[in-house]
């Protein structure tokens, strides 16, 4: 386990990290109720994919513990208030959404007159999803370790590490378990504006687990590419199609043209949570717009001048042909990703099955 926790169910309440104060100050904020948690996941108190998910799922389960409900059909009403609240807090990962399917899907299937049965259910279930998301990071990382040299350099893009996930991380999951197993590692660290979840949350991370790194400006990959040897960029996601166009934080894409132009290898990290074989490519992925402040300031310090209008999506959608691999927790798919992912998500799921079946 990372020295903190993303965020954890403790005394019927939800525990997060408040990741807007990092690097410089760790404190910790205690959720109650739904509506909580739903700004929680708007203001980015949390924020990455799959950390998003399980936050949403025991935001789901304080939704049925705060329930005034007197019956079940109101309180399956009330759930479903929550589910659509939770939903709407961040569009694009699709994470969060899977999530809260997944607990009301569990729900609806339930044949009881018992609102305190249905709480236990979401809240096991909401356990369950953020169990499973840590030994899905271990195991891309894992996945990820034959396609990297003995010494390796990485650029990395936003935050995906134990801070972007319930622990462990995912594309940072694969830096550290490279680093773990013995590779030489150095890591230049993209910033990523406006939020600077590279410069703040990415480079905390790699100074607890003693990685090398440097930070550079998301405008410099390129020249480092030129200029630097680098052997790798590995990002996260948010969204993965089927053909394997993947969302992920801005900068992405342009990350993705430069490594394409200097032959660099470009790898998706992606649970088969992030992956949605419904949307046959990216065109259909709703892409976060984000408010101009995030841009024209910096912690209330005005960068721009006072009333300079700014566009600020949140996230951009890489091609599936800039993308060399994709890897999951059931291996490394390859183009065409029509063909290898939904390989990769049937996979993963009946090893969810088994796991859920060694562990009633
Ligand atoms: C483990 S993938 C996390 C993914 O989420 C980040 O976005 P945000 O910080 O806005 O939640 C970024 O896209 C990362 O790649």
């Amino acid at each position: 386990m990372a020295p903190y926790r993303t965020l954890e169910w403790r005394n019927d309440a939800l525990v997060l990290l408040d990741q807007r104060l990092l690097p410089h100050e760790v404190r910790y904020i205690t959720l109650t109720r739904v509506e909580e948690v739903a700004e929680a996941i708007r203001n980015m108190t949390v924020r990455g994919a799959p950390a998003i998910g399980a936050t949403a799922a025991y935001g789901m389960a304080l939704a049925a513990l705060q329930s005034p409900a007197k019956t079940v059909e109101d309180l399956l009403r009330h759930l479903e208030q929550a589910a659509t609240l939770l939903k709407a807090s961040r569009p694009t990962a699709v994470n969060l959404a899977w999530a809260v399917d997944r607990i009301m899907s569990l729900v609806n299937a339930l044949s009881t007159n018992d609102p305190t049965q249905i709480f236990h259910t979401i809240l096991n279930e909401a356990h369950t999803i953020a169990e499973e998301d840590v030994q899905t990071n271990r195991q891309i990382g894992l996945n990820a370790l034959p396609l990297l040299p003995p010494k390796v350099t990485f650029i990395h893009h936003c935050n995906t590490g134990a801070l972007a996930t319930v622990d462990y991380g995912t594309a940072l999951g694969i830096i550290r378990t490279a680093h773990e197993h013995g590779h030489e590692v150095f890591v230049y660290v993209d910033e990523t504006r406006p939020r600077l979840q590279g410069a703040r949350l990415t480079a905390w991370e790699l100074q607890q687990l003693g990685i090398p790194f440097q930070i550079i400006v998301d405008g410099a990959s390129g020249f480092v590419m030129r200029t630097r040897k680098v052997d790798a960029v590995v990002v996260g996601c948010d969204r993965v199609a089927l053909n394997g166009d993947t969302a992920n934080k801005i900068g992405t894409y342009n990350l993705a043209l430069a490594a394409h132009a200097h032959g660099v290898p470009f790898y998706v990290a992606a649970p088969t949570s992030t992956i949605d074989l419904s949307l046959p490519n990216g065109a259909a992925i709703p892409i976060e717009e984000r408010s101009e402040e995030e841009i024209v300031a910096f912690d209330g310090h005005p960068i721009a001048p006072v009333g300079a209008p700014a566009f600020n999506p949140a996230f951009d959608v890489t091609p599936a042909q800039y993308i060399t691999a994709i890897i999951t927790e059931a291996g490394i798919a390859y183009p065409p990703y029509e063909q290898s992912l939904p390989y990769q998500v049937e996979t993963a799921k009946k090893w969810r099955e088994k796991f859920r079946s060694l562990n009633r």
